[in-house]
C-alpha cells in the first residue's frame, strides 16, 4: 500500500487531521489505497500567497522525506485588512497574543474573518504539488474557551454562537476550514 507522510510541526493540527480522516486518533490512518503516517518536522515557510507558501512547504517536505508527502498551511485573514495577516497569522499570535489581535480590529466595525486551510500533496522530490483548499467564514471575537490551539478561541464561525475553542471537537471538525480541505483531498485520493 502506498504510504504518504503528513509533515507538520503542530501536534494539534495532526490530531484534527487524523480525527477528520479516520474518526479515531490513531497515529496511522488509511484513505482508499493510501496509508498516512506522520513526521513532526518544522518546515521553512517563505513569504508569498497562500498557494506559494503551501507549494514551497510541500516541495521541501518531499525533498526531506524522499517520497509522497502531505503538508498544510492554515491562514486567518481579516476582511477589514484585505485578508491579512493570512499566512503570517502565526507570527501575529506569537508576538501580540490573542488580546492584541482582537485589539487590532478595535476601530473597525467589520470583524469578518476567513479561516483557510490549503493542503499540498507532492508525490516526491521534483514533482508538481496538488492543492486542496477549504474556507470557513466567521468573525473575530474576544477570547472565549480554551486557548491551547492557536486562534481557536477568538474565531466564531458564521451561523454559530460558539468559538471554535468552545465547540465540541466533533462540531469543529465537521465544519472547519481543515475539514473542508480534507474532504477535497479525500475525494482525490479515493479516485486514485
Ligand atoms: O484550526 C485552527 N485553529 C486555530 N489555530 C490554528 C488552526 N490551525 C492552525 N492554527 C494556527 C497555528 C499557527 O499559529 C497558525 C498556522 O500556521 P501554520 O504554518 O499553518 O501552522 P504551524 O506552523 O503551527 O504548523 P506546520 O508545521 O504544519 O506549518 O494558525
Ligand atoms: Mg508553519
Amino acid at each position: 500500500m502506498p504510504q504518504i507522510t503528513f509533515v507538520t510541526g503542530n501536534a494539534n493540527k495532526l490530531k484534527e487531521v487524523l480525527a477528520i480522516l479516520s474518526t479515531s486518533e490513531e497515529a496511522l490512518t488509511q484513505v482508499g489505497n493510501f496509508s498516512i503516517t506522520n513526521q513532526a518536522i518544522d518546515l521553512d515557510e517563505v513569504q508569498g500567497t497562500i498557494d506559494e507558501v503551501t507549494i514551497h512547504k510541500a516541495k521541501s517536505a518531499a525533498e526531506i522525506i524522499g517520497g509522497p508527502v502531505l503538508v498544510e498551511d492554515t491562514c486567518l485573514g481579516f476582511t477589514a485588512f484585505n485578508d491579512l495577516p493570512g499566512p503570517y497569522i502565526k507570527w501575529f499570535v506569537k508576538s501580540l497574543g490573542l488580546a492584541g489581535i482582537v485589539d487590532m480590529l478595535y476601530k473597525f466595525e467589520d470583524k469578518g474573518a476567513r479561516a483557510i486551510t490549503t493542503i499540498g500533496y507532492c508525490e516526491g522530490p521534483g514533482q508538481e504539488v496538488k492543492l486542496f483548499q477549504g474556507i470557513t467564514e466567521g468573525k473575530i471575537v474576544s477570547s472565549r474557551g480554551p486557548t491551547n490551539f492557536g486562534w481557536d478561541s477568538i474565531f466564531e464561525p458564521n451561523g454559530y454562537d460558539q468559538t471554535y475553542a468552545e465547540m465540541d471537537k466533533l462540531v469543529k471538525n465537521g465544519l472547519s476550514h481543515r475539514y473542508k480541505a480534507l474532504a477535497k483531498l479525500k475525494e482525490y485520493l479515493l479516485s486514485q
